[in-house]
């Protein structure tokens, strides 16, 4: 599938029934500095990206909770709100009345099937999945399992040390060809990498770097906003 918008149910707290992937945030407390998350946030959503995911690997519960609280008010109504890794923070904001759309988690973080059981079917579920093995999982799920998947990393990282052998464009495309479900690149993808991502079958380009370490993030998320739109 290479289009940008996933159509995902309805959810209780925003009456979204669509989600475009098309320029994915990912959050990246080290490369935002003293600036702060919140502020590439607000900046990146005023840039226009369509989603953001909060990712915070070193946060406590309670950080990241009243994190995601507050990024909910930037990006109502104008991004969907993603929280990575952490089930339990994403229902206690939602609890809280966050409007916040869905998790995204990877083959170490808890089992999809269990995780789209506690969130709900309507939430946006993201599953990182980068071998043809995974993809072969992924296609062995009952349907409606997983919203999209995260596929790279495209080029080496340091904004995820952990990162695999890096796929290239072709690569990505050779594993995007074999699912139904929207792929997003991600991994080292900056806005040159949007036109062969987007031919290779990319539903839209995940970026940390490219927009948190920007020293313009307003800019750079709005320069990725148009380069997808101009690479359709
Ligand atoms: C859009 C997207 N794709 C992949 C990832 C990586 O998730 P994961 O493998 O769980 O690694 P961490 O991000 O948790 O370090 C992602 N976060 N987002
Ligand atoms: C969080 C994450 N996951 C990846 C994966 O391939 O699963 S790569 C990555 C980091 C992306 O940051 P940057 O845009 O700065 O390279
Ligand atoms: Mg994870």
């Amino acid at each position: 599938m290479t289009g940008t918008t996933v159509t995902s149910g309805t959810t209780g707290t925003t009456g979204m029934t669509g989600f475009d992937l098309s320029t994915y945030l990912v959050t990246d407390s080290a490369s935002a500095g003293s600036r702060g998350v919140l502020d590439i946030v607000r900046a990146a959503t005023s840039g226009g990206v369509t989603a953001v995911q909060l990712r915070e690997k070193n946060a406590s519960a309670r950080g990241f909770y009243e994190l995601v609280l507050r990024a909910a008010e930037l990006t109502a109504g104008r991004a969907a709100l993603i929280v990575n890794d952490r089930v339990d923070v994403f229902l206690a904001a939602r609890a809280a009345g966050a409007r916040v759309d869905g998790v995204h988690v990877g083959q170490s973080d808890l089992p999809v099937t269990l995780v789209r059981r506690l969130i709900g079917p309507a939430a946006i579920l993201g599953l990182t999945a980068n071998t043809p093995a995974q993809l072969r999982a992924v296609a062995a799920l009952p349907d409606r399992t997983v919203d999209y998947l995260g596929v790279g990393v495209i080029r080496a990282t340091r904004t995820k040390p952990d990162h695999p052998e890096p796929l290239g464009t072709a690569g990505f495309g050779a594993l995007a060809a074999t699912t139904p479900l929207p792929c997003v690149a991600i991994g080292g993808v900056t806005v040159a990498d949007t036109v062969p991502l987007r031919r290779a079958g990319a539903a839209g380009l995940a970026v940390a770097s490219a927009v948190c370490a920007a020293e313009d993030p307003q800019a750079a998320a709005r320069e990725l906003a148009h380069a997808w739109r101009a690479a359709a």
